[in-house]
């Protein structure tokens, strides 16, 4: 049998901890499990970081940063070809595929930066529907104490602004994408892996 569950939520939620917790959690049952991110660490990954998350010179051109549809566009190629090359064959070989983050994070964080979610969802209709979609939530406040250092200081209030409101968009895509679970990710990490471990032996071992 093959399963393909997905981590989203804002920044320092515990995702790629959870994730880990996951697939070892498979594995030590027997399963072959492939743990992957978005975005990814292919060749597109590397160019999103380098044209969209660095903010650095290189995602400026003709004097301005790249607009936010290009960046919509370079994570949907990214997507296009994880989904291509390593998702679908894998869920064919019938593995366990864990990916820390997916489209959700496109429709909750393009969306913060004021592209249109039905555009968005149009722009990802190609990605395969994940079984299960845990949603770790967190107070901003919280996430920004988990990923304090990854930021630099003069931009920590522009920072927690767009995570309200990707945290927002996020419990909004819960009640519209049946696959979506919340968790609460205000717990010790042990507790979250439990609560994690109930929903995905509910919802993928129910019969
Ligand atoms: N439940 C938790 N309680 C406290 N700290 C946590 C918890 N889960 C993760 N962390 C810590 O918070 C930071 C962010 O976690 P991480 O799993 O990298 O989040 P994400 O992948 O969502 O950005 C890490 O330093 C991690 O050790
Ligand atoms: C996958 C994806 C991520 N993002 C954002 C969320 C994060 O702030 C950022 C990078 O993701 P992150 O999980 O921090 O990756 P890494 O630590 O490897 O750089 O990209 C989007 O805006 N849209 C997307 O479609």
């Amino acid at each position: 049998m093959g399963a393909f569950i997905v981590m989203e939520g804002i920044d320092g939620a515990g995702k790629s901890t959870q994730a880990r917790l996951l697939a070892k959690w498979f594995e030590d049952k027997g399963y072959e499990v492939i743990l992957t991110k978005e975005p990814t660490d292919t060749a597109f990954g590397k160019l999103i970081r380098r044209l969209v998350l660095t903010g650095g010179k290189e995602g400026i051109i003709d004097g301005s940063r790249i607009s936010h549809e290009a960046e919509a566009l370079l994570f949907a190629a990214d997507r296009a070809e994880h989904v291509a090359k390593l998702i679908k064959p894998s869920l064919e070989a019938g593995k366990i595929v864990i990916s820390d983050r997916y489209f959700y994070s496109s429709l909750a964080y393009q969306w913060a930066r004021g592209l249109d979610l039905e555009w968005l969802i149009d722009l990802n209709r190609f990605a395969v529907r994940p079984d299960i979609v845990i949603l770790l939530d967190l107070p901003v406040k919280e996430s920004m104490k988990r990923i304090n250092g990854r930021s630099i200081k003069s931009e920590f209030d522009k920072i927690a602004e767009l995570q309200r409101r990707v945290r927002e968009n996020y419990l909004k895509l819960a009640e519209r994408f049946p696959e979506m679970r919340i968790v609460n990710a205000l717990a010790s990490v042990e507790d979250i892996h439990n609560d994690i471990v109930a929903l995905v032996e509910h919802e993928l071992f129910k019969d």
